[in-house]
């Protein structure tokens, strides 16, 4: 059904700077961190804090819903103010085969296995070409800004400071025009706390007559007003609902997973379907939205405190099977993508995070220290229009941006390689990989360039980075954007990852942003909700776990200052990363995992529905939608170490011993793969490929391979 998804939905909040507990929180925990740090580094009243605690401890979502669809027709007809260049990447076949494919062992002549390969992963949307490289003073905008004129509000005003201000103090205090974004929630729901702002006799007044210039700010104000006062209502209610079962205390985490509920006065009026009813139900055609919302919102009711209020006789999968039906219907997912998402949180935060994939990530961009400084990219942004500002503590090169009068992806400054288009998420990596100026960095999946940029950066332009992307097709805007921010030190090519350290090892510092599913930017790519299979993330986890042990043996043990790797996804799904980074550990006993200095995100887990990982997964960090105000990402930091030589071992067992890094000690450090696993794969591949063919395919001689942590949580 998916009505949900089509929703228009807000605009997004402001990024909040996130500081968290260590430790998987509790539900409770996890309102607290909420109120305690997002709220209050956005500067909301006590009263939001509270709410927003309400809201994240109980099934408060079904209002959410309700109130967040409220607000989102308000904004339906409402044109986007930035326009944000987040367009997918093209995936042209060129002369060495199709898009992603490149990236598959023995598909290169499936035509059917590209179509698929050119969903499977998640390319960054990052940056692309636009091919300035001139002198801003060159240019004439004189036409431009006439255009602008009319839409433009007043222009934000910058308070400089002193020129000999460090960056890092974030110079740039913005006295920005009140951005309607900027003081939006960061929440989902608006409450009428969030919204009031002593401007209510405005926002009541000039509710009719058509939208002009002059009142459109007014009306806006209004409607969200409005819709705030909705919400809160929900709220109140589903709170008086809830208060019954408040007693009892039991956390959606600790709630017993199979007892039976007594049934309480609220789940008495609420039955739930059987199975063979939901059968039933999904032949004629699904039931309505109102159904579907009423039915999450008791769902998730129940399930946060089962032995009160469950149905006599009802177990608790059948609840949990209702609501990820249920979910999937709603917001438009298959239903293994639901379920699979749905087992990554507690029940009412699960919800949330289906809820923050419907809304747009705040639009951000980074400075290129190379060609400007932040301070001075932001006066010249706001000089035309742009409302922004700096995005928080964590980085000093990230600007937020509210609104703008200008398309962002092709203002002066952006021809001109003074920034890139670029996700808050995709800084972190390059943050915990920290390459130094001088030292020599392997940038193993590059394109289009959004992380090689702003290491060429950090590095001051010395020192070399290698940046290699198998798809040729996407090596193009790698290198236009490379020439586009004037990164001098940057070597680009194009091989499957998994050649190197044959190509060239040796390397200081190796960043493996690998393909992905790209579970984590579903608000960017919905089609990431319907078009992923068990058996793509089988395969996706299986070529990380190829690509990591290469990035691995990349990386010199010896470096005088680094010997790091660091492996990165823009997906949330325990396959794709914990299960990876644990092979890896298991497969080279000479790397450890390292504290990723970020100063904010969940820790990875280190046990997972029945699969226990390495304690030390603890130290990789995981980043949602609904919690940190960015795409869902990934990230871990490896220290490599020298291998202890195994007794007669030979030399040229080292994938990369031969050419350039001849002298590099890669001790037993030939890629092992899982041999047994590994065969399954090639005997599929083969099969598709003959199938392509046309050729009749044998039998299997061994069931299809099934993902890790699928296998896992069956367990
Ligand atoms: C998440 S994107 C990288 C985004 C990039 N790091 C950035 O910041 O702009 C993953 C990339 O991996 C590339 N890729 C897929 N399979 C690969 C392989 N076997 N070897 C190298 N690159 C591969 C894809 O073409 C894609 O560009």
């Amino acid at each position: 059904m998916g009505r949900r998804a089509k929703n228009k939905q807000g605009d997004p909040s402001p990024l909040a700077e996130v500081k968290e507990n260590a430790g998987r929180p509790s539900q409770k925990k996890l309102g607290k961190r909420k109120a305690d740090d997002v709220d209050s580094a956005n500067k909301r009243p006590a009263k939001k804090v509270k709410e927003g605690e309400a809201r994240t401890d109980k099934p408060s979502k079904p209002t959410a819903a309700k109130g967040r669809a409220t607000t989102a027709s308000k904004n339906e007809g409402k044109a986007r103010p930035v326009k944000s260049k987040s367009k997918k990447p093209s995936f042209e076949d060129d002369a060495e085969g199709a898009g992603c494919s490149e990236g598959w062992e023995d598909v290169e002549d499936d035509g059917d296995l590209q179509q698929h390969a050119k969903t499977l992963f998640h390319e960054d949307d990052e940056d692309e070409f636009v091919g300035f490289e001139g002198d801003l003073n060159d240019l004439d905008l004189d036409g431009a800004d006439e255009d602008d004129d009319l839409l433009r509000g007043p222009a934000q005003e910058l308070d400089l400071g002193s020129d000999d201000e460090e960056e890092d103090e974030l110079p740039v205090k913005l006295k920005s025009k009140k951005s309607k974004q900027a003081d939006r929630p960061l929440k989902i729901i608006p409450t009428m706390s969030d919204a009031s702002s002593g401007e209510s006799d405005e926002e009541e007044e000039d509710e009719d007559g058509p939208i002009t210039m002059k009142n459109i700010e007014a009306r806006s104000r209004a409607l969200d007003a409005r819709a705030a006062r909705e919400a809160e209502l929900d709220l109140e209610e589903l709170q008086q609902a809830e208060l019954a079962g408040e007693e009892d205390g039991d956390d959606f985490a600790d709630a017993d997973m199979d007892e039976e509920g007594e049934g309480g006065e609220d789940s008495e009026a609420f039955v739930l379907p059987t199975a063979e009813e939901r059968e039933e139900e999904k032949k004629r055609g699904g039931p309505d939205v109102h159904t579907v919302q009423r039915r999450m919102r008791e769902c998730v009711r129940v399930l946060g405190n089962f032995k009160k209020l469950a149905a006599k006789g009802r177990s608790r999968s059948e609840y949990v099977q209702q609501l990820i039906s249920d979910i999937a219907s709603y917001y438009g997912y298959n239903d293994f993508l639901a379920e699979k998402l749905f087992q990554l949180f507690p029940v009412a935060e699960a919800i949330e995070f289906f809820e923050a994939n419907e809304v747009p990530r705040p639009v951000t961009i980074r400075t290129n220290t190379l060609r400007t400084r932040r301070r001075d990219l932001a006066q010249a942004l706001i000089n035309r229009g742009v409302n922004l500002e700096p995005i928080g503590k964590w980085t000093n090169v990230g600007l937020q941006v509210f609104e703008s009068s200008v398309p962002i992806g092709a203002t002066p400054e952006y021809l001109a390689g003074h920034y890139m288009l670029q996700a808050a998420s995709s800084f972190l990596p390059v943050i915990a990989l920290s390459p130094q100026p001088g030292e020599r960095v392997l940038d193993m999946a590059s394109a289009p360039g959004g992380k090689t940029t702003h290491m060429a950066a950090l590095m001051q332009n010395t020192g070399v980075v290698f940046a290699n992307d198998a798809n040729k097709a996407r090596v193009k805007s790698l290198t236009a954007n490379v020439h586009r921010l004037g990164c001098k030190n940057v070597v680009v090519c194009s091989y499957d990852g998994r050649e190197f350290p044959k190509v060239i090892g040796g390397f200081d510092r190796v960043l493996l942003d690998a393909p992905c599913s790209g579970t984590g930017v579903i608000s960017k790519d919905a089609s990431v909700k319907t078009n992923k299979s068990e058996r793509d993330f089988a395969l996706l986890s299986h070529l990380q776990k190829q690509l990591i042990l290469c990035a691995i043996d990349s990386v010199a043990p010896d470096s005088k200052t680094g010997g790091y790797l660091v492996y990165s996804t823009c997906s949330v799904t325990v396959d794709e990363n914990e299960a990876v980074v644990d092979y890896a550990l298991r497969k080279r006993p000479n790397v450890k995992l390292v504290d990723t200095g970020l100063e904010f995100g969940r820790p990875g887990y280190t046990s997972y529905r029945g699969k226990t990982f390495s304690d030390k997964l603890s130290l990789t960090r995981r980043f949602y939608p609904h919690v940190h105000n960015m795409d869902g990402f990934y990230v871990a930091k490896f220290k490599v170490e020298k291998r202890a030589k195994v007794k007669g071992e030979k030399d040229e067992a080292a994938g990369g011993t031969k050419g350039v890094d001849a002298d590099v000690d890669m001790g037993d450090a030939s890629p092992a793969f899982d041999d047994a696993e590994d065969q399954q794969y090639i005997e599929e591949n083969n099969r598709k490929r003959m199938r392509a063919k046309g050729l009749r395919v044998p039998p299997r001689t061994k069931p299809a391979p099934v993902a890790a942590g699928t296998a896992t949580a069956a367990a």
